[in-house]
């Protein structure tokens, strides 16, 4: 491949935007430009009412190795947490302080380590064909999982499973990530891109205000008891019945035909 094949790839067919991280002969590990493209993607992704869902891919047979060891190697980002240049509580493109408003699925092919299952946890539905591997393998070079595995893999798994991911940083691959939850579905190599744009077709073909404001009780209620989450539930949920959406979905069944949602 050409040096100079962008680092991350944006394409929206339909409603849906495919971002591919673009640097197969590196596994797709993160560069400056990809990050960047990335964080661009997911402004896009939030502000255009055209984009119902994302998908986020890898070329070439990977997902993402994490962040590019050899420039790490060179220089130490602690510089510039130092000179206040970066917040690492906020690392926009891994999507970790900045969520996105639509569903993110994630069609992962190969290995998906360190900063690549960091993201893949801010995804929604995650597909992986069968010889995809995972890991925070930030600890095995000393490293801290900084995209926010240490915050939310004991959330989204088992205690002693995300323990023992966050502490060995050992790989595995993607029979026992289904087992423990990590992933949603295994397909066949090659599969997992087809398989989430089937899913990302059927979330398409719902109401769009429905979709976007389940997914928004889904991340605003994360932690609390549900008694505290009740009042902004029934909010968010009697605005969607206040549509033209909700008025055009049962009139669609009772006229046996495909509901035409507008977002409206
Ligand atoms: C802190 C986060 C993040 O959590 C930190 C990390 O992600 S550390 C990265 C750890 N990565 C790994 O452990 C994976 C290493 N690779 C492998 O284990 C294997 O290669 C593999 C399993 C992936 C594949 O194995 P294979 O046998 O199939 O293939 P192999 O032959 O090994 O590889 C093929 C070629 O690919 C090269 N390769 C593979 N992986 C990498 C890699 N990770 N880096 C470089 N090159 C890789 C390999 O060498 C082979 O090449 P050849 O030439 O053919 O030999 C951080 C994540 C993002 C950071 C923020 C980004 C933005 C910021 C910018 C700043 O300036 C300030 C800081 C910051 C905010 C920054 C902060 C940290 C992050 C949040």
């Amino acid at each position: 491949m050409s040096t100079t094949e962008p680092h991350c790839l944006v394409e929206q067919d339909g409603h849906v935007l495919t971002v591919t991280m673009n640097r197969p002969e590196k596994k797709n590990a993160l560069s400056g430009e990809m990050l960047a493209t990335m964080g661009e993607a997911w402004d896009r992704v939030n502000a255009d009412d055209s984009i119902r869902v994302a998908i986020l891919t890898g070329a070439g047979g990977a997902f993402c190795a994490g962040a590019d060891l050899s420039a790490m190697s060179s220089s130490s980002p602690s510089d510039k947490f130092e000179s206040g240049e970066f917040d690492p509580a906020v690392i926009k493109p891994l999507l970790k302080g900045f969520r996105l408003t639509k569903p993110l699925i994630a069609a992962v092919e190969g290995p998906a380590i360190a900063g690549g299952t960091e993201v893949l946890q801010a995804t929604d539905i995650r597909v992986a064909g069968e010889s995809a591997r995972f890991g925070v393998a930030e600890v095995k070079w000393g490293l801290y999982p900084l995209g926010g595995s240490a915050v939310r893999l004991p959330r989204q798994l088992h205690y002693t499973i995300a323990a023992d991911l966050l502490l060995t940083g050992r790989h595995i691959n993607a029979a026992e990530a289904l087992s423990y939850g990590l992933i949603g579905q295994v397909v066949p190599d090659g599969q997992a891109l087809t398989k989430a744009r089937e899913l990302a077709d059927l979330i398409c073909a719902n109401g769009p205000l429905a979709v976007q404001a389940v997914l928004r009780t889904i991340r605003d209620s994360e932690g609390k008891h549900e008694d505290e989450c009740w009042a902004d539930d029934a909010r968010v949920g009697a605005a969607v019945f206040a549509s033209d959406d909700a008025k055009e979905g049962p009139r669609a069944f009772m006229e046996r035909r495909a509901p035409s949602f507008t977002g409206r």
